[in-house]
């Protein structure tokens, strides 16, 4: 469970984050939607423990995660950032099995154990034809993947992740949820793709200028009524053919806000 209280973040003078309060509970998938520039990276960063917040807490299993070491996160928390930027000499198989560096440390060495598991995450991710190919050669969609299959060998209970479906096309993108789902025990998510948040996750945070502005189930939160104002649009929300919700946008008429 990750619980966040309070959490306040400056950049210099700016605020980015104002008083954040959430509760992420064990074995839920959480969306971050919002405009951009609202805090959603800043808020995934902070809950990494990258950021030292100007206030406030975020705990991890009940422990307060300002007080432990990088590896007490990477044992618990992994990462997959917006911008995807791997060393691009290294092939998938060495990228991936950094998962497990990052968990047990330098020293601990590879080994079978870790060959198994990098085997066996990039069946999970349909890459286990590449392993021996270099992450320069690889699509934006494929390094995406490569990514999700490094914290599955990084093995962490909660996994964050930002825009983990701007490369990907349609059936990679259904793909990814399901695997997040499976994969992590908990999950945060950023995400713009509303029509995901609805598909795929327990509970969403609706961030406008550094504050939760609306959270909830994703039935109840993702209704005009919250959306308009905050990306100033107007929403048609509309219901598909699986009864998800599918979200259209248009500009407010003049006059109207
Ligand atoms: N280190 C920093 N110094 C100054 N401003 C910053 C810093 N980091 C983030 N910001 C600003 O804080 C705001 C929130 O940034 P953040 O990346 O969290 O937004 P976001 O909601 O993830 O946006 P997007 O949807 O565009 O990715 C932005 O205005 C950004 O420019």
């Amino acid at each position: 469970m990750i619980r966040v209280t309070g959490l306040t973040v400056h950049a210099g003078p700016k605020q980015l984050l104002a008083g954040i309060d959430v509760t992420i509970p064990t074995g839920s998938t959480t969306a971050i939607v919002g405009p951009n520039g609202s805090g959603k990276t800043t808020l995934l960063r902070a809950l990494n423990g990258v950021l030292t917040p100007t206030g406030g807490r975020v705990e991890i299993d009940g422990t307060d995660i300002a007080r432990r070491s990088r590896r007490w996160m990477a044992q618990r928390v992994a990462y997959v950032g917006q911008r995807l930027e791997p060393d691009p000499s290294l092939t998938i198989a060495d990228e991936v099995a950094l998962g497990a560096l990052a968990r047990r440390g330098p020293l601990a060495g590879g080994g079978r154990e870790v060959d198994e598991a990098v085997a066996e995450a990039l069946e999970v991710v349909g890459l286990a034809d590449r392993v021996t190919a270099r992450l320069a050669v690889l699509s934006g969609g494929e390094l995406q993947r490569v990514a999700i299959a490094r914290t599955l060998v990084q093995g962490a209970g909660h996994v964050l992740l930002d825009e983990p479906t701007n490369h990907l096309d349609p059936r990679h993108r259904l793909e990814i949820f399901e695997l997040v789902r499976r994969i992590a025990p908990t999950a945060v998510v950023v995400l713009h793709d509303l029509e995901f948040a609805t598909r795929s996750c327990d509970q969403v945070l609706v961030l406008d200028e550094g504050r939760i502005i609306a959270g909830g189930s994703p039935h109840d939160v993702l209704v005009p009524a919250t959306l308009d104002p905050v990306y100033q649009v107007r929403t048609h929300v509309l219901r598909g053919p699986d009864d998800v919700a599918h979200f259209a946008f248009t500009l407010p008429l003049e006059g109207q806000s």
